[in-house]
This record gives C-alpha cells, sequence and structure tokens, in this order.
C-alpha cells in the first residue's frame, strides 16, 4: 500500500472557492489535515508557491488529469494516493456548494478530511459513520472527532 516516507509533509492551497473566503477555506483545510495530524506522527506544512506534496485545487468538469467531475452532485472531489507528482493532490468539484458549516451544501472541512485520508493512502472504509465510507454524511464540524475506524486504518500506516 503506497504510503509517504516521510512524516513532514507540505500543502498548498493552489485556488479557492468562491462559495467562502478565502479565510474559512484556508481553516477548513488546516483543520481537515489537522484530524490526521492528532492521531499520527504527520506534519504539515503550508507553502504559497511551488510545489507541495498536496496540491490543493478546485476545478469544474475536464481539469487536465484523467478524471473530469460530473457537475453537481455526484463526485464531490477526488484525491491521488501517494507518490511524486499528482500523487497527495486533492482536487474540488467547484459545481458543488461548499460551507463552512452548514447543512445546506457540503461541508468543506468534511470533504478535504475525507480526501486526505485518500492522499495519505487510506482507500474507503465499509464501516458506516467511518469518515472514509465512500458517502458523505452531515455531520456538525464543532462536533466532530476521529471515528475508531479511520484511527485503526491510519495508525496501520504511520503508526
Ligand atoms: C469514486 C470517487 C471519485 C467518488 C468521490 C470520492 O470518494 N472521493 O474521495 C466522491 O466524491 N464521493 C462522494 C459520494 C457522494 N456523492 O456521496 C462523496 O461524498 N465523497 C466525499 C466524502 C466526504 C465526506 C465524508 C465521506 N464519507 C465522503
Ligand atoms: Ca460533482
Ligand atoms: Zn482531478
Ligand atoms: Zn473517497
Amino acid at each position: 500500500r503506497p504510503k509517504w516516507q516521510t512524516n513532514k509533509l507540505t500543502y498548498r492551497i493552489v485556488n479557492y472557492t468562491p462559495d467562502m473566503s478565502k479565510a474559512e477555506v484556508d481553516q477548513s483545510m488546516e483543520k481537515a489535515l489537522q484530524v490526521w495530524a492528532n492521531v499520527t506522527p504527520l506534519r504539515f506544512t503550508r507553502i504559497n508557491s511551488g510545489t507541495a506534496d498536496i496540491m490543493i485545487s478546485f476545478a469544474t468538469r475536464d481539469h487536465g488529469d484523467a478524471q473530469p467531475f460530473d457537475g453537481p452532485l455526484g463526485t464531490l472531489a477526488h484525491a491521488f494516493a501517494p507518490s511524486p507528482g499528482i500523487g497527495g493532490d486533492a482536487h474540488f468539484d467547484d459545481d458543488e456548494l461548499f460551507t463552512l458549516r452548514s447543512s445546506r451544501g457540503h461541508v468543506l472541512f468534511l470533504v478535504a478530511a475525507h480526501e486526505f485520508g485518500h492522499s495519505l493512502g487510506l482507500s474507503h472504509s465499509d464501516v458506516s459513520g467511518a469518515l472514509m465510507f465512500p458517502t458523505y454524511s452531515f455531520i456538525d464540524p464543532d462536533s466532530f472527532s476521529l471515528p475508531s475506524d479511520d484511527i485503526r486504518g491510519i495508525q496501520s500506516l504511520y503508526g
């Protein structure tokens, strides 16, 4: 199973969605990475130019990789397993409505936390309620805590 060979990873927010303020997007991404840093030796450093391990961007439809987005709903985002180049990168479908905490649309923090699970090497879980379960369900981000199946999964890679 592909995994990063270092615990110090960089990320870059390449562009932004119009759905939220830049500060809200920044906070959502930081909080989503912290979910995984809390239970592993992984540490994430933001860079604002050049190439990071985890390049984060918003896009619609065809956006330069082999997995074009599909308009509103359906696929919300995708991320690539650890590897050089596109590995680790996370793309968010900007035909979705992303929110800070509303149940209307999709909470960016939750989608990002799920995607970064893929960026770190996790695949989907069949445990309902797991963050890595294939389908999104709204959770108040203020009361979010990483489910045990996800802790087990990430600690089996980075323990
Ligand atoms: C085949 C994949 C490209 C599907 C894609 C996904 O799993 N990305 O990681 C995706 O966007 N799946 C949707 C499925 C859906 N529309 O319910 C999803 O919600 N994934 C993100 C997500 C966010 C937060 C929590 C969970 N469990 C899943
Ligand atoms: Ca979509
Ligand atoms: Zn993509
Ligand atoms: Zn997924």
